[in-house]
């Protein structure tokens, strides 16, 4: 039987792409083959000797420590757009919030619980004054990470009559293509921030990210501007947030990761992290993540990794040998001479490589004798050799 663990609270959907017959799947095992994660921190947990992968159901991956599973040979997965349409909804409604007096005139309005029929009409009509908000339309929109949800608000915005400006200097090829023409692309970040009236950031916690809206950047924005951080908490000084609200800088912070000193004040929208909290993306997601894993163990196919290089065969045989290597030169020669030593025939195979890791796929036309594994084995670049 095969072994994963999860952590979290995972969708059933995803739980039940693990074969009964082939797979235990519970919180608490020992000694798992794979992990199904969604926002545990893993940064503090020894991984077990016979883990092979972990599955983050979501996109961001700064919950589980990525450099430290390669130098293991651990295959990391996310689950790249998979709750990008739930992240977007939740942006149009910041975006809405953030504009209009919504929050704070149903908060009004629930206050009127023990006011006369005939009292309330002129009370409303009074107080609406408040309540008063700005439009979308012809407002420009800063989207920062222009992904699988910065170009979904993208195209959103567009669509609700918002010109967009977007910043992304390691746009994939993908992305780009994803882009509407209209948005327009700024050179650097204070490009974008001078001239927008809403900012929302899409980009993933990373050394590069932390703090990419500080006191300084902060400064270059248009006064009042409305910010959106559905990223991660990391990419805002939260002290230099709170000054730019208390300058007028920030008219509004719609944050899903709040800290102590932006709760209770009427120019912050704090959620707890409910950006992809939908049944829809969270079924995604856990679906996505546990194919991930059961393709990867049963078959040796790696896709969506934020570690290893993608590497995906179609199966033509029985007899499949999977095996990471360095990547230097002569290690795939070296393991096709000890196969042909032995008479195994190679009847389809992969190769794909990554910075200094390379990934093989070989299916063989018979199977593979102990010694010959042990033979593949002690070459000192080869890690992580299964035979399934
Ligand atoms: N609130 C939530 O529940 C929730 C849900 C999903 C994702 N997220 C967060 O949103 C992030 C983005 O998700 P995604 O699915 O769009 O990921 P993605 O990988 O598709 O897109 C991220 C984009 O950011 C860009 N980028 C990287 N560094 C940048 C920089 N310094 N400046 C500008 N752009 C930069 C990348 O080139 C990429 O295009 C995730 O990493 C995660 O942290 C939060
Ligand atoms: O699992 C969740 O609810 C959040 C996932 C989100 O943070 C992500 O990075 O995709």
């Amino acid at each position: 039987m095969y072994k994963i663990r999860t952590y979290n609270t995972i969708a059933i959907e995803g739980l039940d792409q693990f074969p009964r017959d082939r797979y235990e799947v519970a919180s608490e095992i020992a000694e798992p083959d794979g992990i199904l994660l969604r926002s545990a921190s893993l940064h503090e947990l020894e991984f077990p000797k016979g883990l092979k992968a972990i599955a983050r159901a979501g996109a961001g991956v700064n919950n589980v420590p990525v450099q430290r599973c390669t130098e293991q040979g651990i295959v990391v997965f996310n689950s790249p757009g998979a709750n990008a349409n739930a992240v977007k909804e939740l942006v149009m409604a910041g975006l809405l919030l953030s504009s209009r007096g919504i929050y704070a005139g149903m908060n009004f309005a629930a206050g009127m619980a023990n006011i006369s029929s005939d009292e309330m009409g002129p009370m409303m009509e009074a107080q609406k004054k408040q309540f008063k908000g700005q439009e979308l339309m012809g407002k420009t929109l800063g989207v920062i990470g222009l992904g699988a949800i910065g170009s979904n608000v993208a195209n959103m915005a567009l669509n609700m009559g918002m010109n967009v400006i977007g910043f992304d200097p390691a746009i994939s090829v993908d992305a780009a293509w994803r882009l509407p023409s209209q948005v327009q692309k700024a050179e650097n970040i204070q490009q974008l921030l001078g001239r927008s009236d809403y900012v929302t950031l899409h980009v993933p916690a990373i050394p590069a990210t932390q703090n990419l809206l500080n006191k300084d950047t902060l400064a270059t924005l248009k006064q009042g501007a409305r910010v959106l951080n559905f990223a991660r908490g990391s990419i805002v000084n939260s002290a230099d947030m709170i000054e730019a609200l208390d300058a007028g800088t920030v008219a509004c912070y719609v944050t899903d990761f709040p800290e102590p000193g932006l709760i209770n004040r009427t120019d912050v929208l704090a959620m707890p992290h409910i950006g992809a909290s939908t049944s829809e993306a969270e079924a995604n997601c856990a679906i996505m993540g546990a194919q991930q894993l059961v393709e990867f163990i049963e078959h040796g196919n790696i896709r969506n990794s934020v570690n290893f290089p993608n590497c995906e065969l179609e199966r033509t045989t029985a007899h499949r040998l999977c095996f990471a290597n360095q990547n230097v030169p002569k290690v795939l020669s070296h393991v096709l001479n000890l196969l042909a030593e032995q008479n195994l025939n190679v009847v389809d195979m992969l190769n794909k490589s990554r910075d200094n890791i390379a990934y093989n796929i070989l299916d063989l036309e018979t199977a593979p004798s102990q010694a010959v594994l042990d033979a593949i084995a002690d070459d000192e670049q080869v890690f992580h050799l299964r035979s399934i």
